[in-house]
């Protein structure tokens, strides 16, 4: 029997595509075993689907001043030889690496283990952490064909990001009977990203009142920010985090509101899902946000606000736009090549473990 290892966490979005090609794995035979941080969210959501998951050291590599600076090169060194140990006890054939910065260790240590290493990269540029483990690795997988050019010739492949098979097969509804919702009104469904938006979340709660006179709200608001002051509103549901019934809630979504993280994105699109984009803006990250959501944008699939020009009167336009025309948005998703790339990187993994 064939073994791998998946390793990449920090924040779901380096986890869920490696939940994604789960069912293609075990069709394939192999032995899967996890390795990511001692309390990260990849611990949770791995743990609960009984897939045997070992912990290592992690801390964060920044490119800007914080007093964990001095403390965290350390917990990386003893990340790094912790995956070595565990690279010496699972003997993985190949690992697979969603990023995050949990994966750095992991990735040096099966380098130096000489166990063959296969990168996504869900982004248009690579981060940081994908960054230090490129030329670790044997081959690049890239979300955005405009990827590749940032990737080393040879390594780089087109492949897409796998999502989650079971997306696709959510109910209406059931959606809405979470909810609580009656039948007639749209949905909104409001996305701040894995982890919740608070720029995101205010600018929606500060227009709910116009928006629940035509629309429920069902907002994922994220760790600790439901706001319970809205607890009995009619028509508006929180909840901070979503695993089963996403789908569900999905597929009752007319329009969907999110932040433009990649996995999130390329379910949209996947779904068809009009939806508006809100970046994080350049100021609080590297800007990947900005350039997944122009892409987007110059491809017809999306709606894209900006954080410098949201305010309750561009958003509710907006929210008005993108159900208006609704049509036309998903008649230009249903146009893209950007695929559900499981039995790609599949036919990849089996390549490199050979
Ligand atoms: C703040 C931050 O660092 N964001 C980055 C992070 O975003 P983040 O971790 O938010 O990742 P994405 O938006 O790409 O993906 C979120 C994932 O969580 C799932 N989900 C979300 C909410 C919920 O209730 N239930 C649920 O299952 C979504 O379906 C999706 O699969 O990684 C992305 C992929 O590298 C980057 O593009 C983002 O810039």
């Amino acid at each position: 029997m064939k073994r791998i290892v998946l390793t990449g966490g920090g924040t779901a979005g380096h986890v869920t595509p490696n939940i994604a090609l789960l069912p293609a794995l075990k069709r394939e035979g192999y032995e899967v075993n996890y390795i990511g941080s001692y309390d990260g969210i990849e611990k949770k959501l791995i743990e609960e689907l009984n897939i045997p998951y070992y912990g290592i050291s992690s801390g964060k590599l920044r490119r800007y001043f914080d007093p964990k600076n001095f403390s965290d090169p350390f917990k990386v060194m003893k990340g790094y030889l912790e995956a070595v140990k565990l690279m010496k006890q699972l003997k993985p054939d190949v690992v697979f690496s969603k990023g995050g910065f949990v994966a750095v260790p992991v990735v040096l240590a099966a380098k130096r283990k000489g166990i063959p290493v296969i990168i996504h990269e869900s982004d248009m540029t690579p981060g940081l952490a994908n960054k230090i483990c490129i030329p670790s690795a044997k081959r690049v997988c890239a979300n955005f064909p405009e990827t590749v050019k940032y990737l080393p010739e040879g390594k780089a492949i087109l492949t897409g990001t796998p999502i989650r098979q079971e997306l696709f097969s959510g109910n209406k509804m059931m959606g809405l009977d979470f909810c609580g919702f009656n039948r007639n009104k749209p949905v909104l469904l409001v996305v701040g990203g894995s982890t919740g938006s608070v720029i995101v979340n205010e600018a929606v709660r500060a227009i709910l009142p116009a928006l629940l006179e035509k629309y429920q709200v069902v907002h994922l608001c994220g760790k600790d920010k439901v706001d319970e002051k809205f607890n009995k509103t009619p028509g508006y549901v929180q909840y901070e985090y979503i695993k089963k019934e996403l789908s569900d809630l999905l597929d009752a979504a007319d329009v969907v509101i999110s932040r433009a993280g990649a996995n999130a994105i390329c379910e949209l699109l996947a779904l068809r899902k009009p939806h508006i984009l809100i970046p994080l803006s350049a100021a609080s990250s590297r800007g990947d946000q900005i350039l997944n959501a122009e892409s987007f944008e110059r491809q017809g699939y999306s709606y894209v606000l900006k954080e410098e020009v949201l305010t309750g009167v561009s958003l509710l336009n907006a929210i008005e736009t993108v159900y208006s025309n609704r049509k036309t948005y998903t008649e230009a998703m249903s146009q893209s090549k950007l695929n559900n790339s499981i039995e790609t990187i599949i036919q990849l993994i089996k390549e490199v473990s050979k």
